[in-house]
């Protein structure tokens, strides 16, 4: 409740209105019973007909009266609600674009779309329900007591036993359906994690003739949500034709105690058919309540999960005001660095490792797959922070920096090449926003990526699919690599961003960022001995450690994992 407080206060004149039209509508609904009442007593005490055109004209402007009040409740909770629903949207956004790895790690992507898009969305409807039923049902009410008292004291007694039963019921589905509704929420985050796999690995799907096992599994998740949905959705079915049934029992019974007190001239006909009146409104207001009410506990689910995301501050602090100008370029110091992945702390993946590099310098790793490689590069751009000690760019401490500012120096070129959806040049120019045509045609010549861009029938403006799906891997590689090259940053991390090159392309790629990198920090992650031979240090790593560091010609004397790597890729000629 506070979470969607915190966002609907902020329309308070919207809301204000609300209120209104809710008081509005309450005092035509009790008003017309009201003046049934008089015109029915009227009319059999034989009063004109003057009296009944006068009480159907105020019936008739009261009608209007309630139209106009159910028009404002329906008009701003929609206002409200969507403003609601959409700031919420856009500060999760703000939020998970704060979270480090290791909060992506921990939260999972799919349960983090599900907060986004279905926990936000329950929400909206809750506070849907709230604006347009709670408020008017909880003010009906009370209104609703005060005329039932008013018009027939003796006859109210009728209505006591119907709200502890009432109560009971409402306390009882509150408390079962909790449990369910967050069963159904977390089922809901594996489907939508079963559905993100499957359908982004369609391929190895259909390769390796799996359809029947994926559909199997989709199966057991979906079957796993719609068993719990459905216990959820029989405890609320109970319910209302339960309500319905306690609220015609209450009605039969105000009409034979009221008959009696008719016939023994206690009650006046009017009387009567107003009390049925309010009672209906007063028992349906309250089941319109327990309805809301009923909600909650689904509601508060969602909010508990969308708080849990709003209220996690991220491992990696952005540093605002931490240093965003270095007198030097390209210095890059590791001192003694150590890294265990949260969660996972007695094992670290890198271990007490120290090299520096300085501009102009290439610096290349190799080592066996798992060897901690990807792991150890992440550490510059603090995807994650060491566990010990520390890494130093142009003499300070990463996390002395703005985050921003040290990651503006850093042209990281990951593994997996990602582009997004729009044309070859906004992808080229997503570091660089006011990069010229002329920029970034020169980075794509750089990358390599300028002789299959002029083959495209838009060249630069052809669109590229999600991902970049409508490109080769070579291809996606290269532009991502241009990518890099346009924001012209003092460090290049390439991690394996060869890999998909065939070799002739791979060696005049890397000829040619040679140049262009002159006086920048370039380090390489590869596993191609080709890749790396050239770099001014490679640097071996085993099990997270540096087990050799040297030039090409120096390892294969005096490093056997390096003489082996090498040996595996390159002929006798080619090693001697
Ligand atoms: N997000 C993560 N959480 C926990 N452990 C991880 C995570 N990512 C990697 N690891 C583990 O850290 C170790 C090093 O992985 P890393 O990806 O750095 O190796 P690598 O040398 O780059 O391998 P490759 O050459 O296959 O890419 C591996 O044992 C891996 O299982």
């Amino acid at each position: 409740m506070s979470l969607i407080w915190r966002y609907i206060s902020r329309y308070n004149s919207v809301l204000f209105f609300n209120v209104l039209g809710a008081f509005g509508f309450v005092f035509v609904e009790l008003g017309l019973p009201t003046m049934l009442a008089r015109l029915i007593n009227g009319t059999i005490a034989g009063e004109g007909r003057g009296h009944i055109l006068q009480i159907t004209a105020i019936m008739f402007g009261l009608a209007f009266v309630g139209l106009v009040g159910r028009v404002i409740v329906a008009y701003t909770t929609s206002r409200v609600t969507t403003n609601m629903v959409a700031d919420m949207r856009d500060d999760l956004y703000k939020k998970i674009q704060t979270f480090s790895h290791e909060e992506f790690d921990r939260f999972g992507v799919s349960s983090l779309v599900t907060r986004v898009t279905n926990d936000a969305f329950v929400l909206m409807q809750f506070a849907q329900m709230m604006l347009r039923m709670g408020l008017m049902t909880f003010i009906m009410m009370f209104a609703s007591f005060f005329m039932i008292a008013r018009t027939s004291p003796s006859l109210s007694w009728i209505l006591l036993p119907a709200f502890p039963v009432l109560l009971i019921m409402i306390l009882v589905v509150g408390k079962k359906s909790q449990p369910l509704s967050d069963a159904q929420q977390k089922n809901l985050d594996n489907i939508n994690g079963n559905l993100r796999e499957s359908l982004s690995g369609m391929r190895v799907i259909r390769a390796f003739v799996r359809e029947d096992f994926q559909a199997e599994r989709f199966e057991t998740v979906n079957t796993l949500y719609s068993t719990v949905s459905k216990k959820l959705f029989r405890l609320m079915a109970w319910n209302q034709p339960l309500f319905s049934h306690i609220i015609n029992l209450i009605i039969i019974a105000i009409m034979w105690f009221g008959s009696g007190k008719i016939a023994s001239g206690n009650l006046q006909l009017g009387n009567l058919t107003a009390f049925i009146e309010y009672s209906f409104h007063a028992l349906f207001s309250f089941m319109n309540f327990a309805v809301v009410f009923m909600m909650y506990p689904r509601a508060s689910v969602s909010a508990k999960r969308i708080r849990e995301v709003l209220e996690t501050e991220s491992s990696i602090s952005p540093n605002e005001t931490g240093i965003t100008e270095t007198e030097t370029h390209g210095y890059l110091v590791f001192e003694n660095v150590s890294f265990a992945y949260p969660g996972n702390t007695s094992t670290p993946v890198i271990k007490d490792i120290s090299f520096t590099a300085q501009p102009g310098q290439t610096i290349a790793f190799i080592g066996s797959t798992g060897s901690g490689k990807s792991t150890l590069i992440q550490l510059i751009p603090r995807f994650y922070d060491v566990t010990k000690g520390r890494i130093l760019v142009d003499g300070h401490d990463v996390r002395d920096y703005n985050l921003k500012a040290l990651r503006a120096k850093i042209g990281f070129i990951p593994q997996k090449a990602l582009l997004f959806t729009g044309t070859i040049s906004e992808n080229l120019r997503y570091g660089k926003g006011d990069a010229s045509h002329k920029e970034i045609e020169e980075a794509s010549e750089i990358s390599q990526a300028k002789e299959f861009i002029s083959r495209k029938p838009d060249k630069f403006d052809e669109h590229l699919a999600e991902g970049g799906s409508n490109l080769s891997g070579g291809q996606k590689q290269r532009l991502s690599i241009a990518r890099a090259v346009v924001r012209k940053p003092d460090i290049y991390i390439f991690d394996d961003s060869f890999s998909a090159l065939d070799y002739k392309t791979d060696a005049s790629l890397r000829a040619r960022l040679k140049k262009e990198t002159g006086k920048a920090t370039v380090i390489i992650v590869a596993q191609r001995i080709s890749t790396i031979m050239h770099a001014d240090k490679i640097i071996v790593l085993n099990e997270g450690e540096v087990v050799g560091q040297g030039t090409h010609k120096e390892l294969l004397k005096t490093n056997q994992i390096y003489y082996d790597i090498a040996s595996s890729q390159m002929s006798k000629e080619e090693l001697a």
